[in-house]
């Protein structure tokens, strides 16, 4: 069944979903991957589009791949599918542009985090309610951080205790969001890095293990390993919307 989004939503979620998977290996565009059958990309709107503050989902695909995106995701959910760029940042830039008037808080999803639950979409949205202008999911970091010079030996040894491995989605005030992109020079691996460019605070809130990043084959034989466990957080019923 079609998700309804909520016409009373103040929040527009971007999905890039346009890189090529080059690390996950040939196989074709990473966010069309199957896991448990379908596409990331479906996976991760099926949980976005669950999320009851959400008013809009823009969709930057793959370019050659615009219209086969539109039929693929219209059982899903009603959204917005344009072309995206040669860069990430180039496709949230395109999708960001889609957002029809509204929606005063956006927020940027990587599809390739395709199990991410809907709960934290609330949360970041949540945190931009609540007066922040920029926020980002974070997990502590786990292993040993080692500094390693280019032929591979050890420089030193890196205190953790204030790094933080960042996810999606990350959420912003639209007018900052808007603004850093404008501003931006350079292409950067994450939004909440043109923020930071722009002088902005950039809050956290914990992030999900389930909100893993899908690049390399391990990670996909994981996610298709989690989607068939019993304790992955469910997609949150569409009768909480207001
Ligand atoms: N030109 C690009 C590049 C990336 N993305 C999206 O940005 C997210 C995070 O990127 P990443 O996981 O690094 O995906 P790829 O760029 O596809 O991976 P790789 O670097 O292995 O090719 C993904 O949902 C990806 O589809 C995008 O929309 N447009
Ligand atoms: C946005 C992101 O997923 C946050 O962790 C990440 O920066 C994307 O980087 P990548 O180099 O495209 O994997």
């Amino acid at each position: 069944m079609t998700a309804q989004l909520n016409p009373r939503g103040d929040v527009a979620v971007l999905v890039p979903a346009a890189g090529a998977g080059v690390r996950l290996g040939p196989g074709g565009p990473k966010a069309l991957r199957r896991i448990g059958g379908e596409p990331l990309l479906v996976h991760a709107v099926r949980r976005i589009a669950a999320a009851r503050s959400v008013h809009t989902i823009v969709v930057a695909a793959p370019p050659g791949d615009v219209r086969a995106v539109r039929e693929l995701l219209a059982p899903v959910a009603e959204l917005i599918v344009v072309p995206g760029g040669a860069t990430r940042q180039e496709s949230v830039a395109a999708a960001l542009a889609a957002v029809p008037p509204g929606p005063e808080i956006v927020l940027v999803h990587d599809a390739a985090r395709a199990l991410t639950p809907a709960i934290l979409v609330e949360s970041v949205a949540a945190a931009i309610r609540g007066g922040e202008d920029a926020v980002i999911p974070v997990l502590p970091v786990v292993d040993t951080i080692k500094e390693v010079s280019a032929d591979g030996v050890v420089l030193g040894t890196v205190d953790r205790s204030a790094l933080r491995a960042v996810q999606t989605p990350q959420g912003f005030r639209r007018s900052v969001l808007a603004a850093a992109h404008a501003a931006a020079v350079d292409p950067l691996t994450d939004d909440a890095g043109l923020v930071e460019k722009q002088g902005v605070r950039v809050a956290c809130v914990p992030g999900s293990e389930y909100a893993l990043k899908i690049t390399r084959p391990f990670d996909l034989a994981l996610a298709e390993h989690l989607l068939n466990a019993e304790h992955l957080p469910d997609v949150a019923p569409a009768a909480e919307r207001g």
